[in-house]
């Protein structure tokens, strides 16, 4: 079989944390760019995956950077925009010497006009019904009943006077990003703390796009990306089209490779790392039918794992994959989300 068309959906490299606690003692000015930038680390893991990319698709795509082989879209954020920008580029691009790096063109919408790579979005009642809805479940009540303490402590240290999981969401990034910036933390935060704060973070994603009516969350936000991808598999496996794209890189955040993997159910509960790359592989078959095969890589010290979609074998046909995808995508998203 042919691979004839990729889709990767990438969260940025490692960055400076969105905001500070209200006690915080690092506080914008004691980050070189400031809040939410991509740090030099981002960079790095980005050309990494760059270079994966490259080479896992050597010989597929031109050697060279061909434009019109390969689209690149990002959010309207400082983070994602410079994270798809690091392309390495092949020799006879290389354009000053020693810098092996060449500018790719990057598209990107407005943040309040982005309704594709961005989630969970706003503007949907329904999505907001079934937020409160998913925080009266046995298993909302459950989590936030066993954090009690762990919730009350954040409270009390941090200044913040809402801890619902959303606040306590806030505080382990801030946390996460100082220490990986090697900012020492405050004597509160225990490796206890961190580690009851990340999984309070891990389920603030579940949360978000399931463990309740996970389908209809899909159907209200990452199915609206799904859609599109599916969309462009279908558009891609005509034979012989003329159209040249091979690659199409999607640059995003943890929330929007959550959400899609969630409208595929193969979200395993877990923060998607900085520069995880979700990837979508469309092959025609001998026969002329095609098969779509996705991997998530979220370790770069290992190959991309397979991914299979439930109800289908890890090469799964085209008309499968559609299939089965439809449930978690909406046709009238605007219609749905009204309450
Ligand atoms: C309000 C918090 C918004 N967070 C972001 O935009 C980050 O990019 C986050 O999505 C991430 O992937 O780190």
């Amino acid at each position: 079989r042919n691979l004839v068309y990729v889709t990767v959906l990438f969260r940025h490299g490692d960055r400076s944390p969105i905001k500070a606690y209200p006690t915080d003692p690092y506080q914008e000015k004691d980050w070189p760019q400031g809040f939410g930038q991509l740090s030099q680390e981002g960079m790095r893991q980005h050309f990494e995956l760059g270079q994966f990319l490259r080479k896992r698709y050597a010989g597929f795509l031109n050697e060279s950077y061909d434009r019109h082989e390969i689209l690149v879209r990002s959010t309207d954020y400082d983070r994602t925009l410079m994270s798809a920008s690091l392309y390495p580029p092949s020799d006879q691009q290389v354009f000053t010497p020693d810098l092996k790096w060449q500018p790719i063109p990057v598209h990107t919408v407005p943040q309040n006009e982005e309704r594709l790579l961005s989630f969970p979005l706003g503007d949907c009642p329904r999505y907001q019904q079934l937020m409160n809805e998913t925080e009266q479940t046995e298993e909302f009540l459950n989590v936030t009943a066993t954090y009690k303490d762990i919730l009350e402590l954040v409270r009390t240290k941090t200044g913040l006077n809402k801890t619902k999981v959303e606040s306590v969401w806030s505080v382990y990034d801030t946390l996460f990003c100082e220490s990986r910036h090697n900012k020492s933390a405050p004597a509160w935060v225990t490796p206890d703390v961190m580690k009851k704060l990340r999984a309070l973070k891990d389920f603030g994603f579940q949360v978000m796009f399931g463990v309740y009516a996970q389908q209809e969350k899909s159907r209200l936000q990452g199915g609206m990306l799904l859609n599109e991808i599916v969309k462009n598999l279908s558009k891609m496996a005509v034979p012989e089209s003329n159209q040249r794209l091979k690659l199409m890189m999607l640059s995003a955040h943890d929330t929007t490779v959550a959400a899609l993997q969630a409208s595929l159910n193969v979200f395993h509960g877990k923060q998607p790392p900085y520069a995880s790359c979700q990837i979508f592989e469309l092959y025609r078959d001998a026969n002329g039918s095609y098969s779509v095969s996705m991997f998530y890589r979220n370790d770069s010290t290992v190959e991309p794992y397979p991914q299979q979609l439930p109800g289908c074998s890890l090469n799964c046909s085209l008309d499968e994959f559609v299939r089965l995808t439809k449930p978690f995508i909406s046709d009238d998203r605007d219609k749905e989300c009204k309450v």
